[in-house]
Parts: C-alpha cells; structure tokens; sequence
C-alpha cells in the first residue's frame, strides 16, 4: 500500500483552542469541577472542531493531509509516557507528572527549540523499561476516522526523545539517555505496527533535534543516531509510510543520513534553512524516491510573507525529486488561531499578517500550484506580493527620528563605571544584609484584579477607578513584604497583564492583539504583541507606580523593566530588518525609563532577560552574532544607570552554562536565575565560571503549586553557599509569583525567609554585594 504524501500539509496546529477552551477544560479538572469524562469528552469536541475546520480551509480529510498534533499538556511528556519513559497512571498521574504534587516533584521544564514553549524534560537512565504504555495515538486516530477522516498521527521522534531527555537520578556519572536509542526503538515499531492496523497511512516523526548544534550531543552523533533509528523504523514489518519532519533550522548533511534509510517523506525548513548546493549532488539519487516537504511557510511568525518566493523555493526541491509538498516550517502551535478573530486590528496591518489559519489556506495555495501549475495561483501571489510593497512604504515603519538617535550612539553608552566602583557606590547607597531577600517582581494575580481590569477595558471602570485599585494592591503587596521581613521590595506588578504587553501597549511601533493567544506550557498562554514599525516611547511606563511603591516604604524598590531581547522574543517580530536594529531602538526607550526611574527616586532597577537563552540560534556559527546584538541592546538599555544605582537582571530556566559569557558580559550587578526544580544544580556551573558579580539562584520553583519546606530551603541554600561565595548571594524565587495563589506564595515565602535567616547564622554576616 502506497497512497501519496499529500501536496499541501502543516506540521500542526494549536491545540489550546480558538477560545482556549483547552485551556479551561484541563484548569477546571484540576480544580475539581469537572471529572475526567467531562475533560476527555471537551478535548474530543475541541479535535473535532479542528478537523473540520483545517479541512474547510482547503486540507483533505481523507489524504493524511490533517496532522493529528493534539496534547492535553506538551508533545514531549506524552511521546515520554507513549513508550514508558515516565509513567503516568491515567490523566491525573499525567498532569502530575508535569505539575507535581504533594508526594513529587515535577519534571524540569525547558524552552522547545528557539521558540516561546516549554516542554518537560522526561528523566531516562539504565533503569528506564521502555514499553508501549499508550494507546492514545491509535485511539485519536480512530476517533477521527470514526468521523471520516484519514489523519497523520505526530509524535515525537526517538532521537529528539531522547536528545532533550536528561539522565535520571540514578543514572551514573556521565549518562547519555541518547544511549538507550536501540531499547526505545522497539516501542515505536510497535506503535508504528498499533497505527498501520488501524488503518493510519501516514505517521509523522517530529525530529527537530537534528537541525540543533545546542544540545549536548554533536551533530554527528545526531546524525549516527538518526540512521540507526530511521534504519530500524523504516525496515519495520508492518507500519504506516514515515514522515521525518525536522523543523526550526537547516538539516543540513543529515538529509542525506535520512534519505539512505527508508523513510519515505522528509521534511525541511525553507524558511530558516536552504538546501547545501552540495546536497544536490551526494543525495540526488537516494532522495528521488522520497517526498520532499519543503517547509515554506513560516510556523514561527505571523506575516503573510513572501509568497512567490516560497513557491519558488518549491521549485527547487522538485530539482532533487518529483514528489514535492508545501508545509509549514514548524509547527503553527507557534501563533495564534486567526487573523479574522482580531476586530481592533488596523486593516492595512492585518493585510500584511497570515496566522495559522491563513497559514493553512498558504498551503492549500501552494499546492495548487504545485499540481496546477504557477498559472493556477497567479492571482493569489501577486496579492501576497502587493501586500509585501504595501508594508515597505507604510508610515511608521521607518521613523527617522528614531533611526537617527540610533545611527549618532557613541561607544560609550553601552557601557558603565567599572563593577568594583559600582560595589563601592551601591553599599553605600544601599543598606542590605547578607543573602539579601527579594522576589522577582510579580506578586499574586488575584481575581480582583484580574475583574478591575476587565472592567477598565469594558469601560465599566474609568482610569481614576482603575488606577486606585492598583494603588490599593501595591499597598498590600508592599505592606506583606514588610511583614514577611524581605530585604528588598517590588511593586508586585499588578498593573501588568503582561510582562512584554505592557511595554507593547505603551511603545509606539506595537499593536496588541485581542485573541492572538499562543501555547507557553501546559495550561498557559501568551498574547504576543506585533513589533511591526520603528520602536520609541511617548512617555513614561513604569514611573509613577514604582515611585507611589517606594513612597511607602523605607526600603529599596526595585523598579521593574522587560528588557529589550525579551520584548523581542516575546513578541511577534518585524522581519524586514536584523533583530539586533530593532532591539537597539527598544533598548533607546528602556534607558530613558531607567533614567526617569532615577528621577523619581528608584534605586535598583531590574531589567528582565528571562528570554536570552530562548533566542541563541541553534546553528553554532549564528551564535557569536546573536549574542553580540543582545547583550549589546541590554548594556545600551542599562548604560546610562547611574553608579549608585543597583541593575539587577532576571534570566529563568536553568541551562545557565550555555549562555555564562554572554550573562558575564550583560554586566548587571545583580543577577537571578532558575534553579530550583534542576536542584541548584546550576551554582556548580557558577563556581566553575568564576562568575564574581551578585547572583540569585531561585529556591523556589514558581512553575508548580508545591510549597517548598524550610528544611528543603535550608538544605538548597546550603548547597549555595557551600559553592559560591556569601558576598555574591541573594535569596530569591525562581521567577515572578503573577501565576501563584496568595496563600501558596506568603507559606513560600514565609519559608524562604526563615531558612535565610537560619542560614544566615550559620554562615556570619559577611559582606553582601551591593550591601
Ligand atoms: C518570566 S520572567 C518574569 C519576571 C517578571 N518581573 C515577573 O516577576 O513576573
Ligand atoms: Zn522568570
């Protein structure tokens, strides 16, 4: 049996729903309020609302062209419990393994790629017994069928499993869960076996980390793997014909590694990789059996972008070999539903924008080009060129005055008062004990405000209204801090829908979308803002909150900023120009936030970078450029901070080793980081750095309900400072609380501070930086 690739596909689709009724569904089991009938039966309905309508906007139902890419939680952990490697009794040992509970701890989470979404790393040793412990594949595959439609089960590849896979606790020294690539392939022919009797025709294998030069494994050992895996899985007796997609940058040689096994489809990425002129040599006979699926359409970005040009990339591949698809290059769980879903949007904007819906109808276009000919679609490129002329032009795209500041920056401002002067200056100005206290800024988005901002957008509230609920929140979050003893406060943030959004709402060259809503992890979404045009600030953002802060306490305020890489990361970038351009402008209107913070008596400021890890490129030679524009665009942000004036940062997730050199060079006096659910297994990463600058590894894991003991605490910092010296230490949570309740937070906290204190102790009172 051999049915054809389809000529028009997506990698995926959202799965969280248009109105993340997922969402919803999956909080309110967790809550209690639904049962387990009641969420399966809202995902079934939520599946079948999305077959239908990827099949209404031009994908076949019965051709494998509708990927079956749906996850109560993350595609990582249900490949990890597909084939044993962590074990979950039903939905609700599911969500425990990703959010823990009061027996366990959750798994460690991390960022997918260089994208926004974090998967959970699946914890696999010598011990690990791989078997087929899922049928959920099968089952959404006769579910659909059921309903007339033939889809293409997704799952997660075994060398990406195992490659994002970190040793279990009790793997020994040295462990590579990559090692155990022939025990878990013998589960997937047996699922491949489970769908081919179902009557699958497609399956599609899910193998970014071959495209990677940032995971622990080399490329050729990525490589080596892949054609054992592929090997193995494409000699499988019974199974449905093998889709390799390899999303989010070049595969480079590794096409030729798949295409000498027997896979029969391969994907590629067009848009952030091409094929090497050498590939059309040393593959051109193996790959002229293969399909070809020709990643054109970003899955990444929300422009309608060039079109022609995607299909003439399509051209290309049918060099290499006759069968040729159009897909997206990643996933489309990387954007929102629908460009029609956005009433507030400019027109002339939206004429410019493509989100997944739009991206699937690009497909269908580009298929039928390429079964009809360029003729056939004709029309449809030239609107798409049109729109592309349109933007060039637009007013507000380029902003001369903007582009002017920035071409006249002398050296100088990226750069401040040597480290030890700022010491000097910053104890003097500020009166801290050792391992100083602190939060990360948010505190607790309560329902109340939560409803006054509702409010406020529905117009059932004025500004005045509005604006003493927040000073009412901020009197309470500073009032607790006081109570609770910390050493240095925050605001709590309530103001702050979001931490990039509302920068984005107050910045000219953004728009805000009102439904863009984008998987983060589990159960929680973003709203990306769209940077389209030349970034600059009306006016002040942050100032008369952290001022009314600091107006109630003797203590140091530390204003909060995002800072310019993350309102990059986090947002929906322009892509007619280099990031770093576009990060330097943002980083022009965060420095005159900092000095006006400075003016209204604001100490410590925080610029937050929890997203410059998530954006170094995946190919090593793209590295050094990108780290040179982003620490360039946080120095020229903070390098008009006065000397006195204490610069923290914050950076989450925990592979603080990748980035060290370039966290060194960001040059922040202080800086905090996560650590708590990879159990500051990160201070040893510190110490070998020889990092000497302040440095808060988070003690508490925000991700999870769980409240960390003072024994638990205790034992963490003592790990702490065992490992780097007490001068350099700070006391913090992972990240920011916005996502926490109440009566979690103060019992964690509470905690956090006793387990100082006794630390404290313990260790003297020596000198903390900045003290
Ligand atoms: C994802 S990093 C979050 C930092 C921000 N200041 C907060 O506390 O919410
Ligand atoms: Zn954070």
């Amino acid at each position: 049996m051999t049915t054809p690739f389809p000529t028009g596909t997506i990698l995926g689709y959202p799965r969280i729903g248009r109105r993340r009724e997922l969402k919803r569904a999956v909080e309110a089991f967790w809550r209690g309020d639904i049962d387990v009938a009641e969420l399966e039966a809202r995902a079934a309905g939520l599946r079948r609302a999305t077959r239908e309508r990827l099949a209404s906007l031009g994908l076949g139902r019965a051709d494998s062209s509708i990927p079956e890419s749906f996850s109560y939680y993350d595609q990582v952990l249900d490949a990890a419990v597909t084939v044993g490697a962590a074990q979950a009794d039903g939905l609700a040992g599911y969500f425990a393994l990703a959010r823990g509970d009061a027996s366990r701890a959750p798994l460690e989470m991390t960022k997918w790629f260089d994208s926004n979404y974090h998967y959970l790393v699946p914890e696999i040793g010598p011990e690990t017994e791989f078997r087929l412990a899922s049928d959920r594949l099968v089952a959404e595959f006769l579910e659909a069928k059921a309903d007339g439609f033939l889809t293409r089960p997704v799952i997660v590849g075994p060398v990406t499993l195992l490659a994002l896979a970190k040793a279990s606790d009790a793997a020994p020294e040295g462990f590579r869960p990559l090692s155990r690539l022939a025990d878990v392939l013998p589960v997937y022919v047996e699922l491949l076996g489970r769908l081919a009797a179902a009557g699958a025709e497609w399956a599609q294998l899910d193998e970014p980390a071959l495209v990677s030069e940032s995971l622990s494994e080399t490329a050729d050992e990525l490589r080596a793997a892949a054609a054992t895996a592929y090997g193995v899985l494409g000699r499988a007796q019974s199974r449905p014909q093998l889709f390799v997609a390899a999303p989010y940058a070049a595969l480079g040689a590794t096409l030729a590694t798949l295409a000498g096994t027997e896979v029969e489809a391969i994907g590629v990425d067009l848009v952030r990789g091409t094929i090497p002129a050498e590939q059309f040599d040393c593959t051109r006979d193996a790959l002229k059996g293969k399909t070809l699926v020709g990643g054109v359409v970003d899955g990444h970005n929300i422009w309608r972008g060039d079109l022609a040009a995607a299909f003439a990339k399509l051209g290309l591949l049918r060099e290499l070999s006759p069968h040729v698809a159009a897909s997206t290059s990643t996933s489309l769980q990387h954007v929102p539903h629908d460009v029609a879903d956005e009433p507030l949007l400019d027109g002339r904007l939206k004429s410019w924008l493509a989100f997944a819906d739009q991206k699937v109808e690009q497909v269908a276009t580009l298929a039928k080009g390429l079964s009809e000919g360029a003729a056939a679609i004709s029309s449809a490129l030239a609107e798409a060129s049109a729109a592309l002329v349109d933007r060039r032009d637009a007013p507000g795209v380029r902003v001369p005055a903007v582009r002017e500041r920035l071409a006249g920056l002398a050296p100088a401002a990226f750069s401040r008062a040597p480290y030890d002067e700022r010491v000097a200056a910053q104890q003097a100005a500020l009166d801290l004990p050792a391992l100083p206290t602190t939060t990360i800024g948010s505190f607790p988005q309560t329902g109340e405000i939560r409803r006054a901002r509702a409010a406020l957008v529905a117009g059932e509230l004025d500004a005045v209204g509005y604006e003493d609920a927040m000073r009412a929140e901020i009197s309470r979050v500073v009032t607790l801090q006081e109570e609770l003893g910390l050493d240095v406060l925050v605001h709590g943030e309530p103001e702050r829908n979001d931490m990039v959004q509302y920068f984005a709402e107050q910045l000219d060259g953004f728009a805000v979308t009102v439904n863009g809503w984008v998987q983060s992890y589990g159960s929680r979404c973003t709203r990306p803002s769209i940077l389209w045009g030349d970034v600059s600030r009306p006016a002040p953002m942050t100032v008369e909150w952290s001022r009314f802060a600091q107006s109630l306490t003797a203590k140091p305020m530390k204003g909060m900023l995002t800072g310019p890489v993350t309102i990059l990361a986090w947002s929906f970038v322009r892509d007619d120009q280099p990031l770093g351009d576009t990060a330097n402008q943002v980083a022009l209107a965060l420095r005159d936030e900092i000095a006006d913070l400075e003016g209204a008596g604001i100490g410590i400021v925080q610029v937050d970078e929890p997203a410059l890890r998530e954006l170094l490129p995946l190919k090593r030679a793209d590295q050094p450029a990108y780290l040179d524009w982003s620490v360039g665009s946080f120095r020229l942000a903070t390098g008009g901070a006065r000397t006195e004036t204490q610069v923290h940062t914050h950076l989450c997730y925990s592979e603080f080793g990748v980035v060290i050199d370039a966290i060194r060079a960001l040059d922040a006096d202080v800086t905090s980081i996560e650590a708590a659910r990879s159990r500051m297994e990160v201070v040893h990463d510190i110490e070998r750095s020889g990092f000497d600058h302040g440095i808060g590894p988070g003690v508490y894991d925000i991700h999870s309900p769980r409240v960390p003991g003072v024994a638990e605490l205790t034992e963490l910092l003592t790990l702490a400072v065992a490992t780097i010296p007490n001068r350099q230490l700070w006391v913090n949570p992972d990240c920011g609380l916005k996502t926490r309740g109440y009566d979690e937070t103060v019992a964690s906290l509470r905690n956090i501070v006793t387990a100082t204190r006794a630390v404290r102790e313990r260790v003297g009172t020596g000198d903390a930086v900045g003290a």
